[in-house]
């Protein structure tokens, strides 16, 4: 099973998943520099809608939690996409420290994590699982997250954290998490076509990562290290410190020939 310890991490992934390898892969450095703005990305502004009380439950996946999305309701439209697309659910990836985690970087700089919002293409797919599997099937929204403020919106996330501590353990959502309130006051973005950060790595993801970081505490970073990487009564499969998942990110990949677009300043 791949995971995020030297025996089955990141640099192992390929062996099994072959996409791993490909050339569209997520993340990347995000060098300031090569970013193109685009005028048709100015003129099709970024929209969604989400629906709070269609947060239903959060699991432990074993690489992270991960909050289960019911998609009616919710859309994202304009910026780089055609059509619209639901969420499916969002998640997080963090580090070790707080002076890594982040999946993206810009220019080289590492976040203490990365808040990753789901979506499938809805005009044109029946499901997240059959859109996975196209060029244009998801859409991720991206948002850098450094240590500061406590995060309220995320504080709701942390508050279940204890009851889904093991692998495969997950519990309703009770009180309503607004995604909306997750992302950053300013809206510029940077975007490519890359994939999925994990296995199997599939290169169906229309990346849009936020420019504006949003702050999450020492603490709430500390409660994400706290979930544990195994099930409830089994041993602890993996290498990592008694089997605190304690990092989650995949190191960046090379951008190659792809294009680097931004929205705003
Ligand atoms: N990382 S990502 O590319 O946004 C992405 C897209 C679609 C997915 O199904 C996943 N998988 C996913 O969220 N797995 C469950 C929880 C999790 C959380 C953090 C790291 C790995 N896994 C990740
Ligand atoms: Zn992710």
């Amino acid at each position: 099973e791949w995971g995020y310890t030297k025996r089955n991490g990141p640099f192992t992934w390929a062996k099994n998943y072959p996409t791993a390898a490909g050339i569209r892969q997520s993340p990347v450095d995000i060098d300031t520099a090569l970013a193109t703005s685009d005028s048709s990305l100015e003129s099709k502004p970024l929209r969604w809608k989400y629906v709070p009380q269609n947060t239903r439950t959060i699991v432990n996946s074993g690489h992270g939690w991960r909050v289960d999305v019911d998609s009616e309701g919710s859309e994202l439209v304009g910026g780089p996409l055609e059509g619209t697309y639901k969420l499916q659910q969002f998640h997080c990836h963090w580090g070790s420290s707080s002076d890594k985690g982040s999946e993206h970087t810009v220019d080289g700089q590492s976040y203490a994590a990365e808040l990753h919002l789901v979506h499938w293409n809805s005009s044109k797919y029946a499901d997240c699982g059959e859109a996975a599997d196209y060029p244009d099937g998801l859409t991720v929204l991206g948002v850098l997250l450094k240590v500061g403020a406590k995060n309220p919106e995320l504080q709701k996330v942390i508050d279940l954290i204890p009851s889904i501590s093991h692998r495969g353990e997950k519990t309703e959502v009770k009180e309503a998490i607004d995604p909306a309130k997750m992302l950053p006051k300013t809206l510029s973005y940077w975007t490519y076509l890359g994939s999925l950060t994990v296995p199997p790595c599939n290169e169906s993801v229309t990346w849009i990562l936020f420019k504006e970081p949003v702050e999450v505490s020492e603490e709430q970073l500390a409660a994400f290290r706290s979930l544990r990487c195994y099930k409830r009564g089994e041993e602890c499969p993996c290498d990592e410190v008694d089997g605190l998942l304690i990092s989650n990110y995949r190191p960046t990949l090379p951008l190659g020939t792809r294009e680097l677009r931004e929205c705003g300043s």
